[in-house]
């Protein structure tokens, strides 16, 4: 795997923990060729990078106003899926002025049918409104509001069943990956979710989340590859060969198009770099890193 060729992506790589060595790396690395020879194959057609704004608890009515309108404006390639995820009370007004080019998400959902639970709101509501997708399983929601897998699960299946697409959120906290135990809190997370079609898988180390602290493309890489091969040994082939993994953490206008290269690495989402109209579509617009190597 080539070393980071700028001088940015060095400071970047300088600046993330170190990258953890694992015994399965040679076999992982060695079964990379042989994975993207079939997922040219699987993916075409279907597997389109994908980039996702996840804009947290920010914006008001007046800047969201204005970062519709830069999205409107944005040129985008047309070999990439993107998606906005505003919060709940702005979904509306995103939907209604939005270029329909790009999908709308939630950034939560309820565990299962509408009715007297205070506060929630259900799969139903979201598609009547016409969003398209959701993101469960956000490091924030785990760590912050004390989401456990068996709940994320239940959501994620809910959303499913309701013809909700979903953005499937996985990563370690910085104490695990130095404690060397990232693949094992990935795949148990990803236990979690038992349906893989309509999903997206977003590995978002949670070191990495809104600390400027972007993990290497040699990092993000091994752990996608680990996913990947997790889903073909554990899942199917298939679902190894065709679902999306995207990273998050960090992504910027500056670091997007190194990390866009890594062959695992089908996309991004962003936080922090989302509310920016013109960084997000640069991000968006990474696809063409990635079809210089491919
Ligand atoms: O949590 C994230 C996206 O869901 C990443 O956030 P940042 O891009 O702000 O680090």
């Amino acid at each position: 795997m080539a070393a980071p060729s700028s001088l940015a992506s060095s400071r970047l790589a300088a600046a993330a923990p170190a990258p953890q060595h694992h015994h399965q790396n040679h076999q992982l690395r060695l079964g990379c060729s042989r994975r993207r020879a079939q997922r040219l194959v699987a993916m075409a057609g279907s597997g389109k990078f994908f980039v996702g704004g996840n804009w947290k608890c920010n914006g008001t009515k007046e800047s969201i106003t204005k970062l519709v309108s830069d999205l409107n404006a944005a040129t985008l390639e047309s070999d990439v899926d993107v998606v906005v995820a505003p919060p709940f009370i702005y979904i509306d007004q995103v939907k209604s002025s939005l270029t329909d080019r790009i999908e709308v998400s939630a950034q939560n959902t309820w565990i299962g049918k509408g009715g007297a639970f205070t506060g929630e709101i259900s799969a139903e509501q979201l598609v009547d409104i016409g969003c398209q997708w959701v993101i469960l399983g956000h490091s924030e929601r785990r760590h912050v509001i004390g989401e456990d897998d068996q709940f994320i699960g239940k959501k994620a299946a809910y959303a499913l069943s309701q013809n909700l697409k979903v953005m499937a959120c996985i990563g370690e906290l910085l104490e695990e990956r130095e404690a060397g135990k990232t693949f094992d809190v990935c795949f148990k997370q990803m236990k979690a979710f038992a349906d893989w079609k309509n999903v997206v898988i977003a590995y978002e180390p949670v070191w990495a989340i809104g600390t400027g602290k972007v993990a290497s493309p040699e990092q993000a890489q091994e752990v996608h590859a680990a996913v990947r091969d997790w889903l073909k040994t554990n899942v199917s082939a298939d679902v190894a060969s065709t679902v999306r993994i995207i990273y998050g953490g960090s992504v910027n206008a500056a670091n997007c198009a190194e990390l866009a290269k890594k062959e695992d690495i089908d996309g991004f989402l962003v936080g922090g770099a989302s509310l920016k109209g013109p960084d997000f579509a640069t991000i968006c617009n990474s696809v063409t890193s990635k079809k210089v190597t491919a």
